[in-house]
């Protein structure tokens, strides 16, 4: 999903959410059209849940705590433990001293992973994870370990957070508060892709071997859930066919305002002979005792992106604007009489027919955007460019304004549409910043406030920007005087020279 650091694994999942909704969609056939589509949603109502801060009992922290030592994970000879952590669940803590930046706190060996590999070996469901997508054959794995009571990794799945606070989980009364965000249909579009996953294994693997799989323990709201787990708590360089969960080392939490980068989960061999894998965990800044590890979970990770895969958002006075986003849909009228001529070009410059652009507050206008733009505006006079003689040289002509017309039709579409999908949002601005202020709320409505707050203040910018644009056009200079500056037909004053008006 047109981020730049998701990872691998999840790429099946991610193309199926580049299909996004409710976006203003920027149309040139006969004029303009700007249009918000609000795409039917079908959420089914899960059960409205407690935060996933909610605390896990003590005794099944202690019971993880001790399959961590019987195993040689957790020991008086590592820096850190497993805590409770105020409002982030459980989270890995500096024990007995403080952490150097860079130390490795922790180290799990391959045995303890649950990994696709693992599900791909497992003598009982082995033979039907074969041909699963890694995720879904690591989904069925955890859900089979999670119906058994003598599970190896009990004492683990024991301590895995029941409800998760991704808006995949919310019931349709709090989804009601993302209404008008770009978020909620990409919240549809997750859910259709779990549903149809589902789908798939019930017929093909849970329904036809009801010996193996009681129906009711592999549900799809437990499917969801699985999904949910591994899309919060597995990173690189475990991804893909590598996917794992890794105990201990999935209690890192996201460092707010972490300024850097890179994976802090790393794989590493032991001897040259054993060739055991470990996972290790090195913490990126120096902490003291009692403090926690943490790793940045994605630095360029929009709001959105965050609460979808974690169920959080970064937002508050001392954290960036760039995580508020909004991806723009442009797209080529099919009945534009020229949308030959312009597929072609967009098609020799790597787009295509509809190109997302992915906008970010204080950020500037995405690359090819405004030549995209124009290029879905030419029109009249103007058209000239998409004669086969230009065919080569259009794209650089569109870097630059091409005529006055075609600038204007540009900013127009744009203030416009970003007028739409302003008034398609509940709350205004300063409302969303008031609640956020509130530290009482919730951590479901904080994410909601936070999503509309971050997606609006994207559109006013880029609002904005046109509108001076559309103020300005008289100052630009346009494709017609610059080919006669090129020839040496007008002085730099924007005078034509006298010549011109002899021949
Ligand atoms: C990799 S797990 C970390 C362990 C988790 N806290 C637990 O209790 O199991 C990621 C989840 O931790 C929580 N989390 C991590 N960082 C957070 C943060 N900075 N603020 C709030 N919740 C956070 C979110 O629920 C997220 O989905």
């Amino acid at each position: 999903m047109i981020a730049p650091s998701l990872s691998a694994h999840y790429a099946s999942t991610l193309a199926l959410c580049r299909a996004r909704h409710h976006q203003p969609a920027l149309h040139h056939g006969d004029g303009w059209r700007t249009s918000v589509s609000v795409r039917p949603t079908c959420f089914s109502s899960y059960a409205s849940a407690m935060s996933q801060a909610s605390c896990i009992a003590t005794s099944r922290l202690d019971a993880f705590k001790t399959w961590l030592t019987e195993q040689g994970v957790l020991s008086s000879n590592i820096p850190v433990i497993p805590q409770q952590v105020e409002n982030q669940g459980l989270g890995i803590v500096a024990k007995g001293r403080s952490v150097a930046q860079n130390e490795d706190v922790l180290s799990v060996p391959q045995e303890l992973w649950m990994s696709v590999a693992v599900a791909r070996l497992h003598p009982t469901i082995g033979p039907f994870c074969q041909n699963l997508r890694p995720w879904v054959a690591l989904a069925l794995l955890l859900l089979y370990e999670k119906a058994m009571p003598s599970s190896f990794w009990r004492p683990y799945i024991d301590i895995l957070p029941d409800t998760l606070d991704s808006p995949l989980f919310w019931s349709n009364e709090e989804l009601m508060q993302l209404e008008g965000t770009q978020l909620l249909g990409s919240i549809s579009g997750y859910l259709q892709h779990v549903d149809s996953e589902y789908t798939t294994l019930f017929q093909e693997v849970i329904e036809p071997n009801p010996g193996i799989f009681n129906t009711s323990l592999f549900s799809r709201d437990l499917f969801l859930w699985a999904f949910g787990i591994l899309r919060s708590r597995t990173f690189p360089p475990l991804t893909g066919d590598e996917l794992a969960l890794v105990p201990f080392a999935d209690l890192v939490n996201h460092g707010m305002v972490l300024n850097m980068d890179g994976p802090s989960w790393e794989k590493k061999s032991s001897g040259f002979f054993d060739r055991r894998e470990y996972l290790t965990l090195r913490a990126p800044i120096s902490v003291k005792e009692g403090e926690q590890i943490v790793m940045q979970y994605g630095k360029v990770k929009s709001n959105g992106k965050l609460a979808v895969d974690y169920g959080f958002v970064e937002c508050g006075p001392k954290t960036t604007a760039i995580r508020d986003s909004f991806t723009l849909t442009l797209e080529i009228a099919e009945s534009d009489r020229f949308f030959d001529d312009k597929i072609d070009i967009a098609e020799l410059n790597g787009l295509s027919a509809i190109v997302y652009f992915d906008l970010v507050y204080e950020q500037g206008l995405p690359d090819n955007m405004l030549p995209f733009l124009r290029l879905i505006a030419l029109s009249g006079t103007d058209a000239f460019l998409l004669e086969a003689l230009f065919r080569n040289s259009v794209w650089d002509h569109l870097q630059l304004p091409v005529s006055r017309v075609n600038e204007e039709a540009v900013c127009k579409a744009i203030v416009d549409g970003c007028h739409v999908a302003l008034t398609s949002y509940p709350s205004t601005i300063d409302e969303d910043l008031n609640l956020l202020q509130d530290i009482e709320l919730s951590p479901r409505l904080k994410i909601a406030a936070a999503i509309r707050l971050g997606e609006k203040r994207v559109l006013q910018e880029l609002q904005l920007l046109f509108e001076t644009r559309l103020q300005e056009l008289h100052k630009l200079e346009y494709y017609a005087e610059r080919r006669l500056r090129n020839l040496g037909l007008m002085d730099d004053k924007g005078d034509l020279t006298p010549w011109v008006f002899e021949g």
